[in-house]
């Protein structure tokens, strides 16, 4: 079986579409005012309307507002929640929905390790390792050491940070991850997903499988 891919950051009802029909597992939609990917409301309830069935649709967050988070829950049929930020595991537990908490592995290992980290959140769905810094925001396109990604946590593992279609495969095969998340790695710009960057990212993702 293939790696999972989420694509991150959709910004219209036509990358919606594109990203959905390319066999991607899941979608993203940012609501961080302070990203050049983040939606209103309005817009992402459209894009939702434009998904196909089976598409799992993310929502990230990032130390968002409580009730923020609970009026785009009102209005958008997200399926998981990815918390960004430094959010505490009282806070990613409180919109009862199913959640995965991103941890930054820059400074980590000082910082008591990812599985001390990743303990706090008994009740996150998985765990999302980028390339930031604790405290800062992620989402920089930058990669990190592969090889520092987590064995054997009991709970799936998501890699993201600077991935495209050139480096995914070595990625995939040195971390050996559930899943990818990509964002910028697929864009043209910021917020602009490019089709043939999409599907060359979905065939180094498919190189990775061993047929036996
Ligand atoms: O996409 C954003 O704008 C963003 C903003 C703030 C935090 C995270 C963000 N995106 C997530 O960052 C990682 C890596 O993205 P990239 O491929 O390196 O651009 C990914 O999990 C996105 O979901």
């Amino acid at each position: 079986m293939r790696c999972r891919v989420k694509v991150c950051g959709i910004t219209s009802v036509t990358d919606a579409a594109m990203v959905g029909a390319s066999g991607v597992d899941a979608l993203g939609l940012v609501f961080y005012p302070k990203s050049k990917r983040n939606l209103s409301i309005a817009q992402a309830v459209e894009i939702c309307r434009a998904m196909p069935p089976f598409v799992t649709v993310v929502g990230l967050f990032l130390d968002a507002d409580a009730d923020f988070v609970r009026a785009v829950l009102a209005a958008v049929p997200l399926d998981i929640l990815q918390f960004h930020g430094s959010e505490t595991p009282e806070y990613c537990r409180q919109f009862s929905r199913p959640y995965m908490k991103a941890v930054g592995m820059k400074g980590l290992a000082e910082a008591g390790g990812f599985a001390a980290y990743a303990d706090c959140f008994p009740d996150a769905q998985g765990f999302l390792v980028d390339s930031h810094a604790p405290g800062a925001a992620g989402g920089t396109g930058e990669t990190f050491d592969w090889t520092q990604v987590p064995q054997d946590y009991p709970k799936p593992i998501i890699l993201a940070g600077g991935l495209t279609a050139e480096n995914v495969a070595e990625a995939i095969r040195t971390s050996r991850v559930y899943a990818v998340d990509v964002s910028s790695g697929v864009e043209s710009a910021p917020g602009v997903k490019d089709a043939a960057k999409v599907q060359a990212f979905m065939t180094g993702v498919e190189s990775t499988v061993v047929c036996s």
